[in-house]
This record gives C-alpha cells, structure tokens and sequence, in this order.
C-alpha cells in the first residue's frame, strides 16, 4: 500500500526537525526573524524626565494670576549637568530636553507671552497662559517602559515597530531562530535556463525559480540554485557542492520510474529513500542524507515539486524559523467535485467569495494555470465525490 501523505509528511517533518537553530544578529538583519529569547530594556525609556515641547519648564505654582517669571536658563536637547530651577524663574527648554529638578511644568511658548522663539534670543522675562497644571508636558522617566522590563517577547515576528523598541531600550543585537541555508537543485537534461533560447526538446526550468520563491517565503535562505543532467558523476558533484554549503537540500526531477531516474538512482545507493505517497500531485517522493545533509527529493513535474513544496516542506521550514504553520482554511466548493480513488488530490483552486472552485486540469505540467491559483483543495484519499457547497480543506498558495 503506498504511503499516505501525512505518514510521508512526518517523516520528512523529523527529518527537518534539526533545522531549527538559534542565532544572535544586529538590529537590521533582523527584521523580519522571530525572536528566540525575550528582548529587556537595557535602559528605561524615557531614559530621564524630559520635555514634551519646546518652551518653559516652571514650578506650575509660580505661574498664577500671569505672575512674571525670570527666564534664568537655556535647556537644549541634549544638556547635561542642567542646574535646578530656582522658585520664581524659568528656564527656555526645547523638546526632549531634561526637565530641571524643581520644575514640574512645561508651557509651549504660544501659550506664553514670548509667543516664538527666535534663534540666539533669550527673552529676559516670560509669563504664562492662565492655567499651568503640575506634570504638564512634562515626559516621566520609565514611562514607556522600565530598565529589564520585556520590550519584546520570545516568538514575535521582528517587525519595524518591535525592532524600533529593541533599539530604544539600548538592546543593538537579539537572538532570533536562524535561517535554514537550503540549496535548490533541477535535475533533467531537458532543462533551459529562462532568458535563453530554448532548443527543440528543452523545457524551461520553473521549478528552480518556484522552489527557491517558496524557500525565501518559508524563511529559509537560498544559498545554491544549480541545473544538473542525467549524468550521475555530475549530480554527485552539484550535490556535493550543495550538501557542503547547505542545511537542506532540495532537488526535483529524476524520482519515478524512467530509464534515466538520476537522482533516484545516485541517491538511492547513498541511503535515501524513495516511495510512492498516495497523493497527486507529487506522488514519487525521496527523502533522507547526502554527505550528512538532510535532502528532500521531489517529482520533476513543476506543478508536483510545488504543491510538494506546499505539503511536506513548507511548514517544517517555517518551524524552523519560528513561524506558525501556514494559514489553512476551510471552504466550501462553488461546483460538485469528482476524485480519483485511493490518491489524495491536490486541486489547485480560486477562491469565489466565500466558496472555492479548482481551475485548470489535473495534469502536473500546467505550471501557467497553476498560477491563477491562490489555494489547494485537499480531497481526502478515500473521497471520490463531493458536491456543491460541501466544505473542503484548502491549503494557502
Ligand atoms: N511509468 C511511469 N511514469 C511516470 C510515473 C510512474 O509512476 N510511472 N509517475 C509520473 C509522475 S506522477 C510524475 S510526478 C513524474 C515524475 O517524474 P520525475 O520526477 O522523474 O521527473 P522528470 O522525469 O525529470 O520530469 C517530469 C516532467 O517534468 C518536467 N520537468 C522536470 N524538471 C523540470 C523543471 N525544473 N522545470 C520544468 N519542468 C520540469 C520534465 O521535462 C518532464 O516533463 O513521472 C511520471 N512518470
Ligand atoms: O504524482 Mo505526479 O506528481 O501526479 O505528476
């Protein structure tokens, strides 16, 4: 009996299991990696008690009845060593300056007497708008957040607002799940570079461009994408190659049951695996080490490495990485659906409102129709009829 995919599915998911792995890196590389380890403030924030405008720190006290106040101090951003103020003065402060010891109040200069600043001017004299709360415009230290308080916890996507928080609090480099280096390897003597002529009997290499797409947005970080023919000494070459420079090796082509199944052939003296799942697309699959790199080996039809990509692959890299699982759905079916028995189907869908509807045939060479696809239709293996509004699983293109 083949195996089922979610059987084949958890054996590649243990095989990716070390995948997982921690790394510490500066603030930009980041952007983007989940965090390993919770971020703390090394500093609070505001750092010190600061002004929230530009214009006069005073004693609220001091300002009633338009009380006229000595302006005694100038208090850029920026200024250390800033003397306390005395009663009945003021000091011109500018926004995110420290506020004096003694002042509890800051008053925007056009709601004073001065009215604007102008530059190298230092009124001599100001008095203020009626009514001068204490803590008026004044920035408390701490808060935003206290020195060793968590800024960010363990398992957050690093986007731009939580990584401007690290950044805030002091913290320039964080521990984030590393991403997985993944080589990306099409086999078959058929296949064309795109950009370049093709001969008779080529075929445009897609799954080289699919897969290593799928890779980046899985998390994972391409680091070889080669093109290999059906000559073994030069598959064990490129996979060498990748093996050395990779944690995960990902090929497609060569596995069913031609004259010429390089990579079954190469791979399968060298321990890996290979099975028949009970899925379509992507039924021929393989799995296992090259030179101690795990290597996932998928069907050369690009509709089948991709939707392989999607089911056995795409969520054990974003473990990896610390994302969840991709998002999968339930929909209904807009039209009645018929389905092979024994073979889980993979049926490449649109969605139409709130239902769903395959495009496209069942054939694993439709690479262009596959595009108009945004999900797959995930009809169970025993299922060989579903009708028009029965719910289905879909998995997210
Ligand atoms: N006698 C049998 N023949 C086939 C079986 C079978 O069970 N018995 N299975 C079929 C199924 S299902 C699939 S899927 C394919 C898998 O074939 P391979 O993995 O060996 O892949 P190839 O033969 O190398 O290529 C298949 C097909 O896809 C085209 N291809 C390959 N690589 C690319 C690429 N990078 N970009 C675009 N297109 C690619 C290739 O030209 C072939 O047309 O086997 C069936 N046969
Ligand atoms: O199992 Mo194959 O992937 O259908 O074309």
């Amino acid at each position: 009996m083949a195996t089922t995919l979610d059987e084949h599915r958890a054996d590649v998911e243990a095989l990716l299991a070390p995948l997982a792995r921690r790394e510490v890196t500066g603030l930009a590389e980041a952007a983007g990696r989940v965090l390993a380890a919770d971020v703390a403030a090394l500093a609070p924030v505001p750092a010190f008690r600061n002004a929230q405008m530009d214009g006069f720190a005073v004693r609220a006290a001091d300002t009633a009845d338009g009380a006229t106040l000595r302006v005694v101090a100038e208090v850029p951003a920026g200024a250390r060593d800033v003397a306390a103020l005395v009663p009945g003065t003021a000091a011109r402060i500018m926004t995110g300056a420290p506020v004096p010891d003694g002042a509890d109040a800051v008053v925007p200069v056009e709601r004073t007497s001065v009215g604007a600043f102008s530059a190298g001017v230092r009124p001599p004299e100001v008095s203020c708008e009626p009514t001068v709360e204490p803590g008026q415009h004044v920035r408390e230290a701490g808060s935003d957040v206290g020195a060793g308080d968590v800024v960010v916890p363990a398992g957050s996507l690093l986007t731009p607002t939580r990584l401007a928080a690290c950044a805030a609090t002091g913290v320039g480099r964080v521990e984030v799940w590393a991403r997985p280096h993944v080589a990306v390897v099409s086999t078959g003597a058929e296949l064309a570079v795109p950009g370049e002529p093709l001969a008779p009997g080529q075929v445009y290499d897609a799954n080289a461009t699919a897969l290593a797409a799928a890779v980046a947005l899985a998390g994972g970080e391409l680091v070889v994408q080669a093109r290999t023919g059906d000559e073994p000494g030069d598959l064990e070459r490129v996979l060498a190659d990748a093996a050395g420079r990779a944690d995960l090796v990902l090929t497609s082509g060569g596995v069913s049951q031609g004259a010429y199944e390089v990579v079954k052939d190469v791979l399968g003296e060298r321990g890996v695996r290979f099975r028949s799942v009970a899925m379509q697309p992507g039924g021929p699959q393989g799995w296992g080490t090259f030179a101690g790199t795990p290597l996932v080996a998928f069907p050369g039809n690009p509709v089948s490495a991709q939707v392989s990509f999607v089911v056995l692959v795409r969520d054990a890299l974003r473990r990896a990485v610390g994302l969840p699982p991709a998002p999968r759905g339930r929909l209904a079916l807009a039209v009645p659906v018929a389905s092979p028995p024994g073979r889980r189907q993979l049926l490449r869908g649109v969605r139409d409102g709130a239902r769903v509807r395959p495009v496209g045939g069942a054939g694993s060479h439709l690479v262009v129709t596959m595009a108009r696809a945004d999900v797959l239709i995930d009809v169970p293996q025993d299922v060989t009829a579903l009708a028009e509004g029965d719910e289905v699983e879909v998995w997210e293109l």
